[in-house]
This record gives structure tokens, sequence and C-alpha cells, in this order.
């Protein structure tokens, strides 16, 4: 970490994606004014969240709302609740979110909040008091046209739905269009729940189409079994692959014929630890230990969908897949991308593989914003439509550029529309 003379203490994570964004800037011939523009977020509010803990004493919790920039349209970002979490870090996701709403086509900036807590390690009661006390605080700042918060790591439905609750009670009016991925009986859309790693699926069958002619029998090894990688796993088995690992915390579950992904959508409320112990008793996974196994195993796709800087220039000598399509934010560091890309190896990034889920709460928010709602079959056809479409954008255009890598093809991409859109307005 270092001091950038700013309000805050940068990190890796910031620096990476300050840097692809400069190489993004000069690569599409951009000038180094827009730049300036992007490095620093609009606004940023740091709040103080009281909670009263089941022990009767008070704890406070740091927490954040980035807001990056709104030349698009409203803020739109998830909440994460992480006991590691860093205001320097929660301004790179913002960042991402910017370039991932502008790539996708949506009338969105890019915000994302957080607050620095393990969530895993209160009880329902707390959460629900911190989730109620986050909503309160950013409230000022946000609303269903302003700023839109959504999940995201350490987060889930449950969670919105204590919050747009809790933003209701303020307003004294029901506001369903200020959070989304919502649970489906409360204005939120079934689809939600697995829309990100459906989309990481459908990117990875798109990719492996133009790699492979198709996706049928690839095998595929996932990093992380929360909200985007068990869905990722169950989509991609549909779509034809052969998952053969999956991993979390507590290590890999590998089966080389491929692991029953069934199991995911027969075991919604598991997750994580709990869900790959299930592969090991109940679909006879060997069980490697060493989490970390699963970026050297002989595989065609390697998805990493945890958290950020897990491809390192450490640890990708390891990696032996032929594609690597990138389910968390930022997964993977710049030194460790130009190893890959000398290597061939096909990068598809984050801000097209894993805007499912971003795409799907613009679909809930309009339905919202309507008081209209679509059906299941309707939304994923709409998300699955918008996810091929992106991605053959920036497929061809990265076609026509071959010294660029794919992300460096989906930055310029993303730029160009809020550049467009900047000089438009006469922001720059
Ligand atoms: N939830 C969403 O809709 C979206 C999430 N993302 C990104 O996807 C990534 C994952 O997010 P979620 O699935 O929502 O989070 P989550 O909190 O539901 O799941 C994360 C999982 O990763 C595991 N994990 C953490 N460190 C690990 C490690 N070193 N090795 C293996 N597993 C590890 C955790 O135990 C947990 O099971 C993040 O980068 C997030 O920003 C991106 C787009 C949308
Ligand atoms: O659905 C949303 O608005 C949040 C998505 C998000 O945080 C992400 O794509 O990283």
């Amino acid at each position: 970490m270092s001091h950038t003379g700013g309000a805050y203490i940068t990190t890796a994570f910031l620096e990476n994606t300050l840097y692809m964004i400069k190489r993004g800037v000069e690569l599409g011939g951009l000038p180094v004014e827009f730049y300036e523009a992007l490095s620093k977020p609009k606004r940023i509010l740091i709040v103080n969240i009281p909670v009263k803990m089941d022990n009767g004493k008070i704890q406070y919790f740091e927490g954040y709302r980035v807001q990056h920039c709104d030349v698009l349209g409203p803020f739109k970002g998830g909440v994460r609740f992480h006991p590691e979490v860093t205001l320097a870090d929660d301004v790179a996701l913002a960042v991402l979110m910017t370039l991932k709403n502008s790539l996708a086509g949506l009338p969105y900036g890019g915000a994302k909040g957080a607050v620095r807590v393990d969530p895993k390690k209160l009880s329902q009661r707390e959460l629900e008091e911190l989730s109620r006390g986050y909503a309160r605080a950013i409230a000022p700042l946000i609303g269903d046209v302003v700023d839109i918060p959504a999940p995201d790591v350490g987060t889930n439905a449950q969670i919105m739905a204590w919050m747009v609750d809790e933003y209701s009670k303020l307003k004294g009016y029901n506001v369903p269009g200020v959070f989304t991925s919502k649970p489906p009986e409360l204005w939120g859309n079934p689809v939600r729940e697995y829309a990100t790693g459906f989309g990481v699926a459908v990117v990875t069958r798109e990719m492996a189409k133009k790699q492979w002619g198709q996706l049928e029998g690839k095998m595929v090894a996932i990093q992380g079994l929360g909200n985007v990688g068990r869905w990722t796993a169950y989509w991609v088995a549909k779509l034809g692959a052969k998952v053969v690992a999956v991993s979390d915390i507590n290590g890999v579950a590998y089966k080389k014929d491929g692991l029953n992904t069934d199991i995911i959508a027969e075991n919604r409320g598991l997750s994580g630890p709990s869900l790959l112990e299930t592969f090991v008793a109940k679909d006879g996974a060997e069980h490697i230990r060493n989490p970390d196994a699963i970026f050297s195993l002989e595989v065609d796709v390697l998805i990493p969908a945890a958290i950020e800087n897990v491809i390192r220039g450490d640890n990708v000598g390891g990696v032996r897949a032929r594609v690597v399509v990138e389910g968390a934010n930022g997964p993977t560091t710049p030194e460790a991308e130009r190893v890959l890309y000398q290597r061939g190896v096909l990068v598809v990034p984050d801000i097209l593989a894993n805007a499912g889920g971003v795409v799907m709460s613009y679909l809930e928010w309009v339905e919202n914003l309507q008081w209209y709602i679509w059906d299941e079959e309707e939304t994923r056809r709409r998300l699955e439509s918008i996810m091929t479409t992106n991605f053959n954008r920036v497929y061809q255009r990265w076609e026509r550029e071959k010294q660029w890598t794919m992300r460096d093809a989906a930055i310029v991409t993303a730029l160009e529309r809020i550049y467009k859109t900047m000089k438009t307005r006469g922001w720059i």
C-alpha cells in the first residue's frame, strides 16, 4: 500500500484498475484529461454504523458508498460485506462498475458500497440491524433514479430485502427500484439469484464456440462456490461443459468424469465450504485440501469466481487452462495477464464475463419502475440475448486489434461510450 496524496491509501487492486484504464485511454487514442476525469470518484460517503450486539454492547462498523461516475445515468453497483475491505478497493470496484455498465449498454454510471465486517460472525438479528443501519446511513445519497445498490460478496437477497424495507420506511412509501436483486416475493425476479453465474456460463459458451467450435465436453474448473461460482458451475454444465473441479476456502472438490452439478439446485441453501463438502460426501469427489490447487489443474477453462488478485505473477506459471473466464471482479493481475497473453491463453475480462448480475439488476429495475412483472423464462431469454450480443461486440473489436488483449478491447469499447457521452454533455 502507498499514499496517493488523496483521501485514501491506495492498494494493488486500485493501482491495477487505474493502470488498465490508463492503458485503455492510450490504446483508444483518447485524451489524457479523460483519464483524469475517471481516475477519482465523483463522491465518497464514509459511514459508521452502530449495532447492538447480542451481548448487549454497541459495536461500530465502518462502511462506504463510492459513487464513481454518473455520466451515463444513475449510479449502480453492489455492496460488499467483508472483513478486509478497504476504501481504496471499494473505489476500484466502483471504477469497474462504470466500465461494466457502459460496456453492457446500460443507462447507468458506476458505484460500489462496502462494510468492513465478517457477516459469518454475526447472528441473523445482528446482520439485519447492520443491513438496516447501512441503508439508513446511505439513504441521503441513494434513490431509485439516483444510486441503486445490489448484492456483492457477503451480501444477498435477504439483505437487499431488509435494506429496501428500511429505505421505504424512511420515505413513508414503497420504493422497489432503489435496491435490486431482491427476493421474488419482494419485487425481485427469480432469475437474479443465478443471473451472474448464468451470464458467465453464456459467455463461456460463446468463447468456447470461437475457440473450439463448441462448449460440449470441455473441462472446466471454478474457484469459489458463492453466488457467482456455484451458479456458474450449474449453468455451464447445463450448457454442455464438464465441470471437473470446484473450490472454496476449504479446498477443491475434483472428479475427473465431471461433478453432478444438479446438487447445487437441489441444495439451494448450501454454498461455500458446506457445498464443497456435499460434493465430496454425496458425489464421491476427491477432496484436495489446498484450495489453490484449482489453478493448476489440467482443464480447458478456468473460472476464478471468488475474489480479486488470485491469479498473480507468483502462481500464473501453474495455469494450464487455454481460456480464463473472469467470474470475479479483478481476479487476474496485469502482470499475470501479460504472462497468459504471451502463452496464448485467452482471458475473458470481468467487465464482460460477469455483467449478467447487473444486466439482470437493470431488468429488475425496469420492472420495478413500471410496477411490471416478467416471468422467469422471458427474463432469462432477455439476459442471454444481451450477454451474447455484448460478447460478440467485444470479440469482433478484439479480432480487429490482434495485438490487444480481450480486456483492452472491452475497456476501450466501454471508455469510448463514456467519452462520447461526456463530450456530448460538455463535461470535458
Ligand atoms: N454477486 C454478484 O451478482 C456479482 C459478483 N461479482 C463478483 O464475483 C465474485 C464473487 O462474488 P459472490 O459470489 O457474490 O460472493 P460470495 O460471497 O457469494 O461468494 C464468494 C465465495 O468465494 C469463497 N472464497 C473466498 N476466498 C476464496 C479463496 N481464496 N479460494 C476459494 N474460495 C474463496 C468464499 O468462501 C465464498 O464462498 C466477487 O469478485 C464479486 O465482486 C461480480 C458480478 C456480480
Ligand atoms: O447488480 C448490481 O447492480 C451489482 C453488480 C455488481 O456489483 C458487480 O457486477 O460487481
